[in-house]
């Protein structure tokens, strides 16, 4: 069987390039004739320099969202996500459609690359619901790999290199997917001294020394205002970097010039590695999560009918002690159970009618009943919640269901 088509989601802060990357990984694919699948859920992006299959745009009006719910730049891309994020299904039956064998014409090549451009907004794709839905929803479904590109030129003072290493782990420990670091833009800067940083302590430590003692702490030629001799900040990037190194190990690395296409293949190579590993080490766990949730949810399931059972005092000395007209509530729902019998009587003594006494009856079966009742309510219940598995994950049928977008 042909592996599943691989989805490439790329992030990065704005300008570091994603979407020169985009182009540049799109028209590779194409020259080796495995077109991808494109998507681009920048809604704010004034003009897209490569053809998206989909395209946020064409269903959400970014400015209008804005002018309609009164927000800004931010809150307008954070709710144009929002409102994508119910058509989430339809994108994923989509794909599986665009990635699956065509029947009809076998010796046509069905996509085997997903490719994701994403806002610069980071914080509004990776930590929202809807950029969660998406990727969690992606992941179901496909090898969904992370492509975190880096403005190589500006990541090379010890402390900007830090603080992306430290934004790629957040988005490694939000998103809990596969990651590749893109140092991108190589032409102008080579990554070898960032993939040195990552492997070696010492020459991090080394850097960090000279940099201090150059008084170019803290920012691209020394503007950045820590002055040598800021020795906190020293010893903290010092600790940070010993603390990454785990992070480190599970990262594929690197450089590439979207401008020349220089390093692409590695950058595929890459994708190769880190589509096995989603295989091996990612979807185990997910599925193993997933399974999780539905148990919970069951023995939630059988919590809420025990408390259903007592609170209708199906079970044996439940309903006994009911019964007992002497005997005081000590459990509050017994407490309900006389204020619902105080209320059945005082409606009966308004003239009600509950007819043959059927009312009291219907729901309280002698005790030899029991199991069935139990049995049926057991059922209804797991009717109500008899969503497919795969179901579970996606937000987008849930929302269908209930029409918010209809
Ligand atoms: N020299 C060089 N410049 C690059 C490279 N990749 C991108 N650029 C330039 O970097 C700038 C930003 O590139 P974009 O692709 O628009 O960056 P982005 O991350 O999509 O930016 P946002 O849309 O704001 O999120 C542009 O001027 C690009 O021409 C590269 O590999 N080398």
């Amino acid at each position: 069987m042909a592996s599943p088509a691989v989805s490439v989601v790329c992030v990065g802060m704005a300008g570091s390039g994603k979407t020169t990357f985009m182009q540049r990984i799109n028209s590779h694919l194409h020259s080796k004739k495995t077109v991808p699948y494109v998507m681009n859920l920048d809604p704010a992006v004034h003009s897209v320099p490569f053809e998206s299959n989909i395209d946020i745009r064409d269903s959400i009006n970014y400015k209008e969202v804005m002018k309609q719910y009164n927000l800004g730049p931010n809150g307008g891309i954070l709710t144009s996500l929002n409102l994508f994020a119910t058509k989430v299904d339809q994108i994923i039956a989509l794909l599986e459609k665009r990635t699956a064998p065509n029947t009809e014409n076998p010796s046509a090549k069905p996509v085997e690359h997903i490719l994701v451009d994403t806002p610069g907004q980071i914080e509004v794709f990776v930590w929202s619901a809807s950029g969660s839905i998406f990727l969690e929803t992606l992941a179901s479904s496909f090898p969904t790999v992370i492509a975190y590109i880096i403005d190589t030129p500006r990541a090379s003072s010890t402390s900007t290199f830090m603080s992306n290493m430290l934004y790629a782990c957040s988005i490694l420990y939000k998103t809990k997917l596969p990651m590749i670091l893109v140092f991108n833009k190589t032409d102008v800067r080579d990554a070898e001294f960032a993939k040195e940083w990552m492997t070696d302590f010492d020459k991090f430590q080394a850097a960090l020394r000279e940099e201090e003692e150059a008084g170019a702490f803290g920012g691209e030629g020394g503007a950045g205002g820590f002055g040598a001799g800021s020795g906190y900040m020293g010893s903290l990037l010092n600790s940070m970097s010993l603390m990454l190194e785990e992070f480190y190990r599970h990262l594929s690395v690197v450089g590439v010039s979207s401008m020349t296409g220089d390093g692409v293949d590695e950058f595929f190579e890459a994708v190769e590695t880190k589509r096995q590993e989603f295989e091996r080490d990612y979807k185990p766990e997910l599925e193993r999560k997933r399974k999780e949730r539905e148990e919970q949810k069951s023995s939630q399931r059988e919590l809420e009918l025990g408390k259903l059972m007592k609170d209708m005092s199906v079970s044996g000395s439940a309903g006994k002690d009911r019964k007992g007209p002497e005997t005081g509530p000590e459990t509050v729902s017994e407490a309900e159970d006389e204020e619902e019998d105080e209320i059945i009587k005082r409606g009966l003594a308004d003239g009600e009618d509950f007819s043959d006494g059927d009312y009291e009856y219907d729901y309280r079966p002698s005790a030899g009943d029991d199991e069935g009742l139990s049995e049926r309510y057991k059922q209804a219940l797991s009717g109500s919640q008899s969503v497919p598995s795969e179901a579970d994950s996606s937000f987008a049928r849930y929302l269908r269901a209930s029409n918010v977008n209809q």
